[in-house]
């Protein structure tokens, strides 16, 4: 639909004002119109794809506006050298509130965008030199090579190029390596961190990003208005152009220009029409207005653009999916160097964890060589996943050493433990649900590659992104996923998100592999081709650690286990040794855990991996 869409409104954008009917309403009403979609284009990336309310944007248009009118009405200087000036400006006051106010979690984050729009407001206010509430006026109209657009239909095509460009810019930002990490921001941040990604930084970009497009609508409009007061860079209008976002579709880039049209059209009806229904000069367009947007909040939460574009699918049976096939072939990413087989790679000394009067982690010790699968099992509750969590530094030891290729993780955090070349999945899946199974995975690989957000947004990081994303791929085909590259990664089912954590984890080219339950939820042969491919990594030199209540799949394919009960550890060993230790029949005869299959001997089954250590029989 976007391409349709995106011809018809160039095509009419273009050719409305050269028409001589055209009212000269309309094009005010469009340039209007145009200038809010940038300030609302931002508020897609930060609040509808980043989670980040803001009420706050009006003052960075303020500080756009502002600051062309003072350069070019006291200094004289050229509307496009202010222009530059005032994204310099913007970039740095938003560095510095976003740096500080995005700290802060929950309601106090919209709370302090309130506090700092107020106080931009008043400062615009009650600076003498700004003009006080009354403002500058006078201010030039921008010049393009000597041609003056003094008029609305001059500057009009400016505000929409300006638009238009916004939006490509933003699209390609998403598409790409950055955009993955935004697009986890708002439901993946404890993941993405996981794989090396830096959420704060994120947060604070696209805050700037934000601000920069409010900067650029306030330079804009201070030339096309040729004055500018405090008023339109109030809280009010911080409100409006959120309500803009969440109306057009906070989630989309259509959204936003959707949103600016539909909002302010509204308005203006509103004004026109209400009086002459109500026969009274009173102001009841604002409860309107406020009746109209709670009934849009309750039945179309994702907003008006979500539901055109669905009513678009069904009526032409176009899908969402707009490439298919595997991504172009593209170099493939370099790899870490791996350990020797047989040599030391992850020592846990004593490690514990008390969470208050419950010691979940009772002062564990093992280790784990190159080329080495290990089993972590034990029966419900008894540490396993906390152990895990402490040697992926998503929980802090309360004592204890983890040591990785010479290097203390207990220190580091989990976004630092990647980097060292720690990949892992999780217990409870962990994956963005409406991004697709390749994306999902490209972002395991996203600290294989550097791209910055500017190359991204003008799309000229195509070659490390066709990398990227051919790793993704290629780890994709590995786990047996290669037919659902442009799936969103929701639609699967639960075992093969599973899977896809498995290769997201792997894209990272991790040295060592925690795989927390990795066959749960898996059909026999899935089970099956997923000891294939762990055994494939065993045999290039991985190390894994895994977590798993399926007795059958871990004896046929660990090097090693390790027993947990009550957080204490009862038995180390080789499967074999272990099925037949007394501590652990005890353990899980007298425990909780229904998955442990007494009566089935692993050893000589079906299910057997080649070259795995044989197990000798059943724990009963
Ligand atoms: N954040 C937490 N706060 C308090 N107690 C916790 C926390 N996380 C885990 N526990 C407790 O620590 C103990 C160990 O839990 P853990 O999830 O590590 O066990 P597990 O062996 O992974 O169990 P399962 O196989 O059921 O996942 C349990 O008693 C659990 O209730």
């Amino acid at each position: 639909m976007n391409r349709i869409l995106l011809i018809v409104v160039v095509a009419a954008l273009g050719v409305l004002p050269l028409l001589s009917g055209t009212p000269e309403f309309w094009i005010t009403h469009l340039n209007y119109i145009g200038l809010a979609s940038l300030v609302v284009l931002g508020l897609v990336l930060l609040t509808g794809i980043g989670g980040l309310t803001s009420f706050g944007q009006a003052a960075f248009v303020g500080i756009g506006a502002y600051t062309t009118a003072w350069l070019t009405t006291s200094i004289g200087w050229s509307p496009w050298v202010a222009l530059g000036i005032g994204l310099a400006v913007t970039f740095v006051v938003a560095y510095v509130l976003g740096a500080i106010t995005l700290r802060l979690s929950g309601h106090y984050l919209p709370l302090g965008t309130i506090a700092w729009s107020l106080s931009l407001y008043y400062l615009f206010g009650n600076l003498g030199f700004l003009g006080q509430y009354d403002g500058i006026a006078g201010i030039q109209p921008i010049q393009i090579f000597g041609y003056s657009l003094g008029q609305g239909r001059d500057i009009y095509y400016l505000i929409w190029i300006a638009v238009l460009l916004s939006m490509w810019a933003t699209r390609n930002l998403l598409d790409s390596r950055p955009g993955r990490a935004i697009r986890a921001l708002r439901s993946g941040g404890g993941m993405a961190e996981s794989f090396g990604i830096n959420m704060a930084n994120y947060k604070v970009i696209i805050f700037v990003y934000a601000a920069l497009l409010a900067c650029l609508s306030g330079w804009l409009y201070a030339h096309m208005q040729r004055a500018v007061s405090p008023s339109p860079f109030g809280l009010n209008y911080g409100i409006e152009y959120l309500f803009m976002a969440v109306v057009g579709g906070a989630g989309s880039v259509w959204g936003a220009v959707l949103g600016s049209g539909l909002i302010l059209t509204l308005k203006d009806q509103l004004q026109n029409v209400l009086p002459k229904i109500l026969d009274t000069t009173s102001n009841f367009e604002l409860i309107v207005f406020g009746i109209l947007m709670i009934l849009v909040l309750q039945y179309a939460r994702d907003g008006v653009w979500p539901i055109l574009h669905n009513w678009w699918a069904v009526l032409t049976g176009s899908s969402d999916r707009r490439r298919r096939g595997a991504p172009p072939e593209a170099a493939a990413l370099t790899q870490r160097r791996r350990p020797e087989k047989g040599s030391l790679v992850l020592e846990v000394d004593g490690i514990r964890k008390e969470f208050g009067g419950l010691v979940a982690v009772n002062d564990i010790s093992f280790k784990l060589k190159a080329g080495e699968i290990m089993g972590l099992i034990g029966p419900n509750g008894a540490g396993k996943s906390t152990t895990f969590n402490l040697i992926t530094g998503v929980l802090p030891a309360t004592r204890g050493k983890v040591g990785f290729l010479g290097e203390r993780l207990d220190t580091l955090p989990s976004r630092e433990i990647a980097k060292l070349g720690v990949g892992r999945t999780f217990q409870h899946v962990q994956l963005l649900p409406t991004m697709t199974v390749l994306e999902n995975v490209a972002l395991g690989a996203h600290l294989r590659r550097k791209v910055s957000v500017l190359s991204a947004a003008l799309h000229l990081e195509r070659r490390d992104e066709a990398e990227l994303l051919h790793e993704a791929a290629r780890q994709l085909q590995r786990v047996g996923l290669g037919d659902y590259l442009y799936e969103q990664a929701g639609n699967l089912a639960l075992g093969q998100q599973r899977i896809l954590e498995i290769a997201r984890a792997l894209a990272a080219d991790p040295i060592l592999l925690l795989l927390d339950e990795p066959a749960a939820g898996l059909r026999y042969k899935e089970k099956q081709e997923l000891a294939h491919v762990l055994d494939q990594l065993r045999q290039e030199g991985m190390s894994i650690l895994l977590v798993e209540h399926d007795m059958d799949f871990v004896m046929n394919l660990t090097d090693h286990l390790v027993v947990m009960d009550f957080g204490t550890k009862i038995a180390e060993g080789t499967p074999a040794a272990v099925q037949e230790n007394p501590a652990v029949l005890a353990a899980y005869l007298g425990g909780i855990d229904d998955d442990f299959d007494f009566d089935q001997p692993p050893a000589g089954q079906e299910g057997a991996v080649p070259g795995a250590p044989a197990a000798t029989g059943g724990i009963a």
